[in-house]
């Protein structure tokens, strides 16, 4: 059994020892069956939400209503679900109203599918009511019972369908299509914040293309933000993120807004919720592409980028454009550079001011700009005393002209 189980296994036995029933659910059954890395443990029980904050001496009450109850033990922290039924998803991951039930059947029967739709015991016998051991065989994706069903309890299945069709290089059970089909609309009510982790998950997959294709054909594409009339730009840099491994979010969108080809990029991320450092990530590095422009690095493009905007620049233009990335070349240049910044000029803005004797004001970031290009392009040395020469000579020549 995975070691993550094996850390488990105490909070399980702390659960039956009071009589109740309890096992492992979910993803990260389907995971190990994959032999994928297993990542949260999630437990399923019979316990009410109250009978798990009374067994354990450390609990989250994370959402009593909806069942769940995080237990903390001393090297993890575990999500327990009480058995529930009937549910209806609006927020990320728990339904707005749920019934407990005795019934691990039941609980199983309304998940998603049926690859998600496993329990396994502490000893680490498979629980398979719906066939998920058989369809993670044939690498399909059914839904657990009647597609249109399990579509209207949570619109975003939809987008999980496709997104761990790119994750796990399954394809899609054709009845499962035709209820995406017919259910797409749904997805409009679903929150942007949502689709977007679905998306993102999807675009670091490695069945992009297909799962893409999907989303268009089903017409689920029309109800992500700005991106209906963009499949063919979209896959094909589904082709090219198939083969590389761009996974920083900065990244993938840098991707995305260069080769859809999106003009007000700050309203498009925005649109897809993208919090305010992504945007402002992403940003930065379609400047510094677009101060590129097609041509190489060079000394002040560096400079501008700063090394670490300039390596992820070069890593997406790379996959991007199919071109070798120039690392080492970006490197060199920047370890060429006089200076990386303009604190690193010899005199600073307080020199200036005793220099020239008057008030502080543009004048002295103007100074700074001149010498900072003068720095770079070499035409002088960064050291006090050739800096402090050049400034002499200005305000020599200003107080001619005066
Ligand atoms: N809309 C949803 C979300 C989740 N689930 C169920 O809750 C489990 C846990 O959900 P989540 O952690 O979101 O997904 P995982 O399947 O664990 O996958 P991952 O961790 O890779 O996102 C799923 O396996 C599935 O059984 C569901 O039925 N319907």
């Amino acid at each position: 059994m995975n070691a993550a189980f094996m850390r488990a296994i105490p909070v399980l036995k702390v659960l039956k020892q009071e009589g109740h029933e309890a096992y492992f659910v979910g993803g990260s059954v389907r995971d190990s069956l994959l032999k994928r890395e297993v990542g949260d443990v999630d437990i399923a029980t019979s316990a009410t939400p109250e009978q798990i904050i009374n067994m354990f001496p450390k609990t989250v009450d994370i959402g009593k209503e909806h069942g769940t109850i995080i237990v903390v033990t001393e090297e993890e922290s575990y999500e327990v679900t009480t058995f529930r039924s009937e549910s209806t998803y609006s927020d990320n991951r728990r339904p707005d109203s749920v019934t407990f039930i005795k019934s691990l059947k039941e609980d199983l029967r309304r998940r998603d599918f049926t690859i998600n739709a496993m329990a396994m015991t502490e000893t680490g016998s498979i629980i398979d009511y719906f066939q998920g051991k058989e369809h993670l065989k044939q690498k399909k994706i059914h839904t657990v019972g009647n597609a249109d069903e399990r579509f209207s309890e949570d619109a975003l299945r939809m987008l999980r369908a496709a997104r761990f069709s790119s994750q796990l290089k399954f394809t899609i059970s054709l009845k499962t299509v035709e209820a995406m089909k017919a259910n797409a609309k749904r997805l409009a009510a679903i929150s942007v914040e949502r689709k977007t982790v679905e998306f993102e998950k999807l675009l670091k997959g490695v069945n992009i293309v297909y799962a893409l294709n999907i989303l268009y054909e089903t017409n689920l594409l029309s109800y992500l933000p700005r991106v209906s009339g963009k499949v063919m730009q979209l896959t094909q840099i589904g082709e090219k993120l198939e083969q590389t491994s761009l996974n920083e979010r900065s990244e993938l969108w840098t991707a995305v807004v260069k080769s859809c080809g999106i003009e007000n990029i700050e309203l498009f991320l925005q649109e897809w919720k993208l919090p305010k450092k992504v945007i402002h990530s992403v940003m930065k590095n379609v400047r510094i592409w677009n101060i590129l422009n097609n041509s190489s690095w060079d000394t002040f493009k560096v400079y501008e980028a700063g090394i670490t905007t300039a390596l992820e620049v070069e890593r997406i233009r790379s996959v991007i454009e199919g071109t070798q990335p120039q690392y080492e070349i970006v490197k060199s240049l920047y370890e060429q550079l006089p200076i990386r910044s303009k604190q690193d000029l010899a005199i600073n803005g307080t020199d200036l001011i005793h220099m020239y004797g008057k008030k502080p004001g543009k004048w002295v970031s103007d100074i700074l700009n001149k010498l900072e290009e003068k720095v770079l392009e070499g035409t002088i040395i960064n050291t006090p005393s050739t800096i402090k020469e050049w400034v002499l000579q200005c305000k020599m020549k200003q107080e001619k002209n005066y």
